[in-house]
C-alpha cells in the first residue's frame, strides 16, 4: 500500500530556482558562517577570447586545478572555465542581476565548475552544486579588452596572461543564492555569488561591447545590442549576505 504523495500545484513547477533575480538588500540574510571568498588565479591559464555571436567568452585551460574558487558559500573547490559579460543597448540597462531595483550598464560573470565532485564542466552543469558564478555589477574601465579582433561571430583570438584580478574589486563582500544559467538551457546548477562592490564602467567600453557583431563576415552587420535576461521570481529562496 503506497502512500499517495500530494503536491500542490506550484511545487510541481520545477523551475523555481531561475536567475537572474532582483536582490532586495534589506531582505538579504546576514550569515556569519559564510567564509570570505578564496580566489586563486594563475594568469598562464587564460587561453583565448571568442565571439559566440550572442556574447564573447574569455576561455581558460580547465584541465587541472590551477585557477580555483573555494570557501565563501561553497563546500568544494571550483575550477575556472571562462568569463563573459552581459550588456544592454543603452547605458540604462545591461546587467542581469538588479540591486534594489537598480539596473547597471553591464555585468561580468566568472564561471567555475565543481572539479572536486565532477569529471567535467558538462557533467557538473547537470547538478545543483555543479557551477559557481561570480557576478560583478558594472565594471572597471580598467578592462582594456581589445575587442576589435572579435568583430565578427566565430572569430577567436589568443588571449594569454590576462590578469583576472584587474576585473575584481578589492572588497569581496557578496550576496549568494541558488540559481540557474541565465541562457539556454537554464540549468539550475549555479551557486550565484554577486559581489556587493560595484565599480563604474566607462561608456567607451560599453560602446565597444555594442560594436561587437553577431553576424559573420558574409552577412549584413548586426551588432550584439543586448544579451541580458529579465529578472526571475525568487520563489522559496533566501539571499544571504557575507556582510552585516
Ligand atoms: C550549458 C552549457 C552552455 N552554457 C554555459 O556554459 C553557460 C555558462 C554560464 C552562463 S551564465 N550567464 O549564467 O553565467 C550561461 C551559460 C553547455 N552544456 C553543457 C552540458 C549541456 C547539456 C545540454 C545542453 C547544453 C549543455
Ligand atoms: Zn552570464
Amino acid at each position: 500500500m503506497g502512500a499517495t504523495v500530494s503536491q500542490d500545484d506550484n511545487d510541481s513547477d520545477c523551475h523555481t530556482h531561475q536567475s537572474p533575480i532582483n536582490i532586495w538588500t534589506k531582505m538579504a540574510l546576514y550569515d556569519p558562517f559564510l567564509k570570505p571568498l578564496k580566489i586563486q588565479y594563475d594568469p598562464t591559464t587564460s587561453r583565448k577570447i571568442v565571439n559566440l555571436g550572442h556574447c564573447f567568452n574569455v576561455e581558460f585551460d580547465d584541465t587541472s586545478d590551477m585557477s580555483v574558487l573555494s570557501d565563501g558559500p561553497l563546500n568544494s573547490r571550483y575550477r575556472l572555465r571562462q568569463f563573459h559579460f552581459h550588456w544592454g543597448s543603452s547605458d540604462k540597462d545591461g546587467s542581469e542581476h538588479v540591486i534594489d531595483g537598480n539596473v547597471y550598464p553591464a555585468e561580468l560573470h566568472i564561471v567555475y565548475w565543481n572539479s572536486q565532485k565532477y569529471e567535467s564542466f558538462e557533467e557538473a552543469a547537470k547538478h545543483p552544486d555543479g557551477l559557481a558564478v561570480i557576478g560583478v555589477l558594472k565594471l572597471t574601465n580598467r578592462i582594456t579588452l581589445n575587442l576589435v579582433s572579435l568583430l565578427i561571430q566565430g572569430k577567436e583570438h589568443s588571449f594569454t596572461k590576462y590578469n583576472l584580478a584587474r576585473l575584481l574589486p578589492n572588497d569581496l563582500d557578496y550576496w549568494t543564492y541558488h540559481g540557474s544559467l541565465t541562457t539556454e538551457p537554464y540549468f539550475e546548477c549555479v551557486t550565484w555569488i554577486v559581489l556587493q562592490r560595484a565599480i563604474p564602467i566607462s561608456s567607451a567600453q560599453l560602446t565597444r561591447f555594442r560594436g561587437l557583431l553577431c553576424t559573420s563576415e558574409y552577412e549584413k552587420p548586426v551588432p550584439i545590442m543586448e544579451n541580458h535576461r529579465p529578472v526571475q521570481l525568487l520563489h522559496d529562496r533566501v539571499v544571504r549576505s557575507s556582510r552585516l
